[in-house]
């Protein structure tokens, strides 16, 4: 199971989640991703470029509109940066637009929810992205309409309604699309502190959409001071994770380092491991084997008899000819990893063998499941098994010999029965 873990020590921006996300893509992933990112929305341009924080190298997304840097225009409003220690923090998002608005791709202190779906539907996408996108979109709707005290439909989006805000959205939900986790699950969330400056005014961290945005959601602040989780990051974070804590046992694959605009005293990015998780009892199978050539028959098959009653998976003997031209048998037995040691020592009871030999081989399988039919000789179970885009089934040798030993008929003519009455009884 393909297992997607997002580490938020840094908190999350929509950004930073992008670059991380990116950063998992094969290189085929990554110039297609950017492809069609960059047909997006004429005027809008993201570029990932190479960035260092804490002497950790990542990838920081540039998303441009128009040749202008994601939030450029108000400092404050950049991704972890505090906004009430420079100058221009004081002036709001919408007054320092004004005077290049006009045209302007940021059209956005005017963006509502129905602005924001009909760019998402309209957006060549695949469905599921452009829904994951929209989803967004209604979980910040519902944060900012609890957070200003008005009905969804007259909630204005500010930063977030910004054309760099919708690339960074949809670009995180077309990743995930990509990548195609099983299973996607988040660290706590660091949220920073202090205050931050937007089109709304001096606000505490985490700001109020981000508060809501995360009810329900382990989250923390700190020592570091800025606000370190956006209303963009706990969005797409809260619609992605089915779960939050420490990351999962899982084989690490990939590991991707979103890094964000400013430099703290810690990195500063958002990381995302891809990797994969399974049950390795079910993934794993253990061969244990021993040639023989001075048992009797019978007393090599007492001693699968009792391996099998022991747990052994399956039992098999191949003739072969050993030393000194002496006819023997490898002996096998398929066992689970954790019956491995307990197993071998009975054959190292059970058969004359000196040694055992151990091979631990990784498992392809399809997924097994038992139907059962009804059929003229009564209920008789079907084996299953799926996967790999094969699906195939045949009775369960146990029920058809059962039955013929009722109906006083041959084996295979109460098989071939069993067999017909499948087929119909998945065509009707
Ligand atoms: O755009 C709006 S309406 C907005 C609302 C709020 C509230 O908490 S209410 C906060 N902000 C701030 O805008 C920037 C941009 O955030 P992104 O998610 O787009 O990265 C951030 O500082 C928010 O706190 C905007
Ligand atoms: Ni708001």
């Amino acid at each position: 199971m393909k297992i997607l873990y997002l580490e938020c020590n840094m908190g999350v921006a929509g950004d930073m989640l992008m670059a991380a996300l990116y950063e998992l893509l094969s290189p085929a992933g990554q110039s297609s991703f950017l492809a069609t990112m960059n047909q997006l929305f004429p005027g809008v341009e993201v570029r990932p470029r190479q960035a260092v924080t804490c002497g950790i190298t990542g990838t920081h997304m540039d998303v441009t509109v128009r040749g202008e840097p994601e939030h450029s225009h108000d400092v404050a409003l950049s991704h972890h940066q505090d906004a009430v220690h420079a100058p221009v923090h004081e002036m709001s998002h919408d007054e320092a637009h004004h005077g290049h608005e006009h045209g302007h791709a940021h059209s956005h202190h005017h963006t509502t929810m129905a602005d924001v779906t009909a760019i998402v539907d309209a957006l060549a996408l695949p469905l599921e992205v452009r829904a994951a996108a929209s989803a967004v979109y209604g979980r910040i709707a519902q944060a900012e309409s609890k957070a200003h005290g008005v009905p969804v439909e007259q909630v204005h989006f500010h930063e977030v309604g910004a054309l760099d805000a919708v690339t960074d959205v949809t670009g995180v939900c077309l990743a995930i699309h990509m990548l195609r986790p099983d299973r996607i699950s988040a660290s706590p969330i660091h949220l920073g502190s202090g205050q931050v400056c937007c089109a709304h005014g001096v606000m505490p961290v985490p700001a109020p959409a981000t508060a809501r945005l995360l009810e329900g959601v382990p989250c923390y602040t700190g020592d570091i001071r800025g606000e370190l989780c956006t209303p963009t990051g706990a969005a797409l974070v809260s619609q992605f994770a089915g779960a939050f804590g420490p990351m999962p046992v899982m084989t690490l694959e990939k590991t991707g380092y979103g890094v964000g605009a400013k430099e703290f005293p810690a990195a500063n990015c958002v990381r995302a491991f891809l990797g994969e998780v399974g049950d390795p009892q079910q993934a794993e199978i253990v061969e244990l084997c021993c040639h023989i050539d001075d048992m009797t028959a019978e007393a090599l098959a007492f001693a699968g008899e009792q391996l099998l009653d022991q747990g052994a998976l399956d039992v098999s003997s191949i003739p072969l000819t050993m030393k000194k031209g002496r006819a023997g048998i490898a002996f096998t037995v398929l066992c689970r990893p954790r019956d491995e040691e307990r197993l071998a020592q009975a054959m190292l009871r059970q058969t004359s063998t000196n040694g055992v030999r151990s091979r631990c081989c990784r498992k392809y399988i399809l997924s097994p499941s038992i139907r059962t039919v009804d059929t003229a000789y009564g209920p008789v179970r079907l084996k299953c098994a799926s996967g790999e885009g094969v699906y195939r089934e045949k009775p369960e040798y146990e029920d058809v010999a059962a039955a013929a030993r009722r109906a006083g008929l041959p084996f295979q003519q109460v098989w071939e029965d069993v067999l017909t009455t499948t087929k119909e009884d998945r065509y009707e």
